[in-house]
């Protein structure tokens, strides 16, 4: 039951949106499209349910075309960022409703047990008898959710489904996300601005840029293998740290460096394609820098903004020649402002990248590959 779009072009006036967007979405995945605001993920989310209509492309479902079906003849369910319930319904009315008015005729039994069912799944069966607005911001969104759900549509749309809730719903959110659909039949397209989210919950991710998915793949792929820069600097929390560098090589040995600065050089050990003299983005992650002494070799020297300590987690904020930078640390960190602190970097966790193209050329040992 998976889905094919098939060159989706929309503009809205003189601004075009989605510029020829094909793009298969695998059975029973959950797929989320990752961008900034803006770019077009809740145009091609409508799209591809049917609520809006594409200058141009196919949408095609299990393999029949449905880009002119409308919305109410498909088997989808939607879930939108406000939760939209009805606020003179109890919990329990709001999810028998969609039965209620469906085509199907389902018995008062049927109805009562698959409101049973959801609300037990979505952990909501104890405020089944309170109206929308005596339930919290959570519970509200799950109860949009169980009612997106209880038709059982093969295709659940949701379009930032957490954008309103605070960081603990969130992340209870998430993981309940993860285990109920990994348990469904249901094909879930999940719209996010949230690299986060993406990450915690997807089984495969689409990156939307200038109006095109520049890169799917299984969700382990794309992070570790982001294959253009605006993948790389996005997908991640905090995103990956890009560098520019200078490929320099002594002419009286072979060694060879990315040379960050004229203090600084780091061992471009394993990069045996690149070209000396040619300028590169050099890519590392924030969780593998690793607090060393000032001077040390393959060490870079930033200077601290400030530290956000989240739990045991410290993440640093950096600025490194004129650039934000970010650390992950395991521990909390207690550093004043402005101090400089080094940090060694592991020449086989880089990400080399073309500075024009912005595509992906080589990347160290340690980051694993997929074929
Ligand atoms: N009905 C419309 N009429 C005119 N412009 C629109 C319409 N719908 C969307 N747009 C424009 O199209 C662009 C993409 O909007 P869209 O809502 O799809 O982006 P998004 O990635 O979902 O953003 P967000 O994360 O903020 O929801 C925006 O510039 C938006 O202003």
């Amino acid at each position: 039951m998976g889905i094919r779009v098939e060159n989706l072009h929309k503009s809205f006036g003189t601004e075009q949106v989605l510029d020829g967007i094909t793009l298969d979405i695998p059975d029973r995945s959950f797929f989320s499209v990752v961008a900034p605001t803006g770019a077009g993920k809740t145009t091609l989310l409508r799209i591809m349910a049917g609520i809006e209509s594409a200058d141009a492309g196919t949408v095609h479902y299990d393999g029949e075309e449905m880009t002119d079906v409308a919305v109410q003849d498909r088997s989808v369910g939607m879930v939108y960022q406000e939760f939209i319930n009805y606020p003179s319904l109890t919990v329990r009315e709001n999810l028998a409703s969609p039965l209620q008015v469906s085509d199907e005729n389902y018995s008062a039994e049927e109805i009562e047990r698959r409101v049973q069912e959801t609300a037990e799944m979505l952990k909501i069966d104890h405020i089944l008898n309170n109206l929308p607005e005596e339930v919290s911001g959570g519970e509200a969104q799950r109860t949009a959710i169980s009612r997106a759900l209880i038709k059982e549509p093969d295709y659940l749309f949701m379009d930032e489904p957490l954008a309103n809730l605070d960081y603990k719903l969130r992340e209870q959110l998430r993981s309940d996300f993860e285990r109920l659909f990994s348990e469904e039949d249901t094909t879930v397209i999940y719209a996010t601005p949230q690299a986060g989210d993406a990450l915690a919950m997807s089984t495969h991710i689409g990156f939307l840029h200038d109006g095109n998915i520049i890169q799917k793949a299984l969700r382990d792929e794309i992070y570790y293998r982001p294959r253009y820069l605006p993948v790389a600097e996005y997908l991640g929390e905090p995103p990956m740290n890009i560098v520019p560098v200078t490929l320099v090589q002594e002419p009286t040995s072979t060694d060879r460096y990315f040379e960050v600065d004229d203090d600084t050089r780091i061992p471009a050990t394993g990069f045996d394609a690149l070209s000396p003299g040619e300028t590169y983005h050099l890519g590392f992650r924030p969780q593998d820098m690793t607090l060393t002494e000032n001077g040390a070799e393959a060490s870079i020297t930033p200077t601290l903004s400030f530290v956000e300590t989240v739990g045991s987690t410290s993440t640093l904020h950096m600025d490194f020649q004129g650039r934000e930078i970010y650390a992950l640390h395991p521990n909390p960190l207690h550093l004043e402002t402005g101090a400089s602190i080094s940090f060694a970097l592991d020449p086989k966790k880089f990400y080399v990248y073309d500075p024009e193209a912005g595509d992906l050329i080589a990347a160290g040992d340690k980051i694993p590959s997929f074929s």
